[in-house]
C-alpha cells in the first residue's frame, strides 16, 4: 500500500491535457479561462462623473460661488463642453465629464434657483473630486484577467465590459460515473428489505455538476461477464470513469482485475488511509483515466475530494487551495493510516477550528451531510492534540 502523499503525486503526474474551446459568456461561469482577457479600451473609458450635481472649473471658485447652468449632461449623452469658464453644467452619475470642467459638486452642496447654482457655505471643492478618471482602473491593452483562473461571476462582468460574448476555456472531459453492486436500485424504485438505493453515483454526479461537468450515470452488475461487457463500451466512450464499489477483497469485487484485462494500467490499488483504503487508480494510455473509489459512501466521497478534484483542477491548469484548521480536542487514531477525520468547522478566537463530527464510519452517509470538512491526520502518529493545526479539505 502506498501513502496518501505518494498516491496524490501519482494521480497528479497522470493528469490530462485538455484542448480549449469557446463557450458563450453566459455558460462560462465556473469554467477555467484558457486565454488572458485584455482591456479593449480604457477602464473607465472616459472621465466618469460619480455624483449627481454640477460640473465646473475648480479655479473659478476664486472668482465666484454662483454658476449659471449652461445645460444638462446625462449618462448616455455624448460629451458636451462648458463654453463659459464661470458657468457650470448639471451632470448625472455615469455621465461623461463635460469638456472644460474639472470638478463635480454634488447637488446636496448647492442651491439651484432660476437656472443658477450657488454653492452652499462650506461646500468643499478640489480638482477631480467625484470623477472616476479615464484609465485609472486599467489602460487599453492591459491584462484584466490572467488565464488559468476559474471564472467567477465578477470575472463574467469584467469580460462583458470588455465586449466579450464568447470565452476561451479548457474543454471538460467526458465523464462516466458507474455504481456497482447487485444490492443497489435506483432512488426512485421501491427497495426490497435486502436492497439499498444507489446514492454514490448521484452524489458524484452532483459534485461534478459544481465543476460544470454533466456526467453520464451507469450501473454495473456484479456478474463478471456482464461487467466485462459494460467496461468495454465505457472505455471506448469516456475520457474519465469514476467507479464506486467493487474494488476491495470480496468475491464479486471484479473491477480491478477486469480493468487490467481490458488493458488498463494499474497505477496503484490500495492507499494507507481511512476511509478509502482500497482506492484503485489506472489509465488506458492517454485515452481514459479511471478512478475506482471504494463503495462505502464516505470512502467514495473522500477519494473524490482528496484525489479526483486536485487531479481535475491540475488538468484544467488551476489549483485547489489548501487550508489548515486547529483541532479543538484530543483525538486518538491508532492504525498506521492517514485518517481523514470528518469535522465541523467554526471560527474560535480568530482561528478556523475543527471538531470531530459524530459518525459511525465510512458507511455513514448521513454524517457526511452533517460534516463541513475532512481533516487529514498523518499516518505516523496516533494521538493528535487540541491546539495542533492540520490540513482540511472542504466538503
Ligand atoms: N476482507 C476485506 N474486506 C473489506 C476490506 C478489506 O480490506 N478486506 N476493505 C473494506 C473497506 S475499507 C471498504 S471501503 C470496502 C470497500 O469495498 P468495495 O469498494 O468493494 O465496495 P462494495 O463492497 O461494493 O460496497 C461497500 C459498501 O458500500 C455500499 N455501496 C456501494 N456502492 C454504493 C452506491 N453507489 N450507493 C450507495 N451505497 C453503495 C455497498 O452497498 C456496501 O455496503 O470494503 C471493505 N471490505
Ligand atoms: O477504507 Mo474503507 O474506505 O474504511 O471504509
Amino acid at each position: 500500500m502506498i501513502t496518501v502523499t505518494q498516491a496524490l503525486s501519482l494521480v497528479l503526474e497522470n493528469r490530462i491535457f485538455p484542448d480549449t474551446e469557446t463557450v458563450d459568456l453566459a455558460e462560462a461561469g465556473g469554467r477555467v479561462l484558457a486565454a488572458p482577457v485584455l482591456a479593449d479600451r480604457d477602464f473607465p473609458p472616459y472621465h466618469r462623473v460619480t455624483m449627481d450635481g454640477i460640473a465646473l472649473r475648480a479655479a473659478a471658485l476664486e472668482k465666484t460661488r454662483s454658476f449659471p447652468i449652461e445645460n444638462i449632461q446625462a449618462a448616455g449623452m455624448p460629451a458636451s463642453r462648458l463654453s463659459n469658464p464661470l458657468h457650470c453644467i448639471e451632470v448625472m452619475t455615469g455621465a461623461v465629464l463635460p469638456g472644460n470642467t474639472d470638478t463635480v459638486i454634488p447637488y446636496e452642496q448647492c442651491d439651484r434657483t432660476a437656472g443658477v447654482a450657488v454653492l452652499k457655505a462650506g461646500a468643499a471643492v478640489s480638482p477631480f473630486q467625484y470623477i472616476h478618471q479615464q484609465g485609472t482602473d486599467a489602460g487599453r491593452g492591459d491584462v484584466l484577467l490572467e488565464k488559468d483562473r476559474k471564472i467567477t461571476s465578477a470575472m463574467v462582468g469584467v469580460m462583458a465590459s470588455a465586449g466579450m460574448t464568447r470565452v476561451s476555456v479548457y474543454r471538460l472531459p467526458a465523464v462516466a460515473v458507474c455504481s456497482t453492486g447487485d444490492e443497489l436500485i435506483p432512488p426512485g424504485a421501491q427497495p426490497a428489505p435486502h436492497q439499498i438505493r444507489a446514492s454514490n453515483s448521484r452524489m458524484l454526479a452532483a459534485a461534478l455538476q459544481t465543476e460544470g461537468i454533466r456526467a453520464e450515470l451507469f450501473h454495473l452488475s456484479d456478474n463478471k461477464t456482464e461487467m466485462k461487457a459494460s467496461l468495454a463500451s465505457l472505455l471506448e466512450n469516456f475520457q474519465v470513469i469514476l467507479f464506486s464499489g467493487a474494488v476491495s477483497k470480496g468475491r464479486y469485487d471484479h473491477l480491478p482485475a477486469l480493468l487490467q484485462e481490458a488493458g488498463v494500467k494499474k497505477i496503484f490499488h490500495g492507499v494507507a488511509q481511512k476511509p478509502g483504503k482500497p482506492f484503485f487508480f489506472g489509465t488506458l494510455g492517454d485515452r481514459c483515466h479511471l478512478f475506482g473509489f471504494p463503495g462505502n459512501p464516505v470512502s467514495t466521497y473522500t477519494c473524490y475530494q482528496l484525489f479526483f478534484k486536485p487531479w481535475l483542477y491540475r488538468s484544467l491548469h488551476c489549483s485547489s487551495e489548501k487550508q489548515v484548521a486547529r483541532l479543538a480536542e484530543e483525538f486518538i487514531f491508532k492504525p498506521d493510516l492517514t485518517c481523514h477525520l470528518l469535522v465541523n468547522l467554526s471560527h474560535e478566537q480568530g482561528m478556523l477550528t475543527a471538531r470531530p463530527c459524530r459518525n459511525s464510519g465510512s458507511g455513514d452517509l448521513t454524517a457526511l451531510a452533517r460534516g463541513d470538512a475532512l481533516m487529514s491526520l498523518p499516518a505516523e502518529r496516533s494521538s493528535f492534540h487540541a491546539g495542533e493545526f492540520f490540513e482540511v479539505t472542504m466538503l
